[in-house]
């Protein structure tokens, strides 16, 4: 099984990415946000993400993990000793994941919020996780236990849930490529469901960076990589790095 996932792991066939149509009227919502400062990738610059946290760090193994999960999670700890690939750790809120440095004074202090895929307090029973970074790759793996609150048909994931680890990879996937982004679109086809309990990996990565547009896909398939779940295609817009989205909404 592992040969599989390993030879899955190393390279997603070139999936067509879905060009989204460049007459897109511009969203009306957010419109005309100031150009984004340019921020270099941050691939490289994974140091801060070992730097110590009071956070607390979901991404690591804890009862709920099956043993499927747990040995794919060690196989990619292992790939992590020469460095080709970076374990990502996971907070339970939003700000955490931004570096110090990289921080707005608006960020500085905590406020009582959760980010959506670390929002529940029971190990288990929702979003199970942990992401690994393929800089040299520029790729984003995610390995996903859905737990039994996420469900949507009977004893299978919720199509949302799945969009939300989807978004989530690909996001992270797209925040080393760009610092700053949000999701502009984001493109899912559903092609088995995902069983509650399973675990699948979630791999994206960056096909194409075009000024501020960042194009990236994503497959979700079974740990042996014999089945595909889902594929998706999204585009990211990087941000104005040194504007919180409030006062770039409010420019
Ligand atoms: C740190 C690492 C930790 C890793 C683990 C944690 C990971 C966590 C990750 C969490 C991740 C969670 C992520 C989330 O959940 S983000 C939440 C969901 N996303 C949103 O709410 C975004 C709402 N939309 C907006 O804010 C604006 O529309 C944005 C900012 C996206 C663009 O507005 P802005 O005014 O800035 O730019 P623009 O309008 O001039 O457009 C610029 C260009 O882009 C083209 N365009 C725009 N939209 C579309 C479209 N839909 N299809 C095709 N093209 C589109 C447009 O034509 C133009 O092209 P061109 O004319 O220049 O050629």
């Amino acid at each position: 099984m592992w040969r599989n996932c390993v030879r899955l792991a190393r390279g997603l066939g070139r999936s067509a990415v879905l060009r989204p149509d460049p007459k897109v009227s511009r969203c009306g919502v957010v419109r005309g946000l100031s150009p984004a400062v340019p921020c270099s990738p941050l691939w490289n610059s994974v140091t801060w993400l070992s730097q110590a946290r009071q956070s607390k760090d979901y991404a690591l193994p804890n009862s709920s993990w099956s043993q499927g999960m747990m040995d794919l999670y060690s196989r990619f700890l292992e790939m992590c000793k020469d460095g080709t690939w970076k374990r990502i750790p996971s907070y339970s809120n939003s700000i955490d994941h931004i570096p110090e440095s990289l921080k707005l004074t608006s960020e500085k202090e905590r406020k009582e919020t959760r980010f959506f895929p670390r929002n529940m307090n029971t190990e288990g029973v929702g979003f199970e996780y942990a992401m690994f970074l393929n800089p040299s790759e520029k790729r984003m793996v995610c390995l996903f236990q859905p737990g039994p609150y996420l469900e949507g048909h009977p004893g299978f994931a919720h199509g949302g849930s799945t969009a939300t680890i989807i978004d989530s990879t690909i996001g992270g996937c797209a925040i080393f490529a760009a610092g700053r982004v949000m999701t502009a679109n984001l493109s899912i086809n559903y092609r088995n469901p995902i069983p509650l309990g399973s675990v699948v990996l979630v791999d994206s990565k960056v096909d194409q960076v075009e000024g501020r547009k960042v194009f990236l896909s994503c497959q979700v398939r079974s740990i042996d990589g014999q089945r595909l779940h889902a594929e998706a295609t999204a585009l990211f817009i990087q941000l104005d790095s040194t504007k919180s989205l409030q006062q770039q909404m409010s420019s």
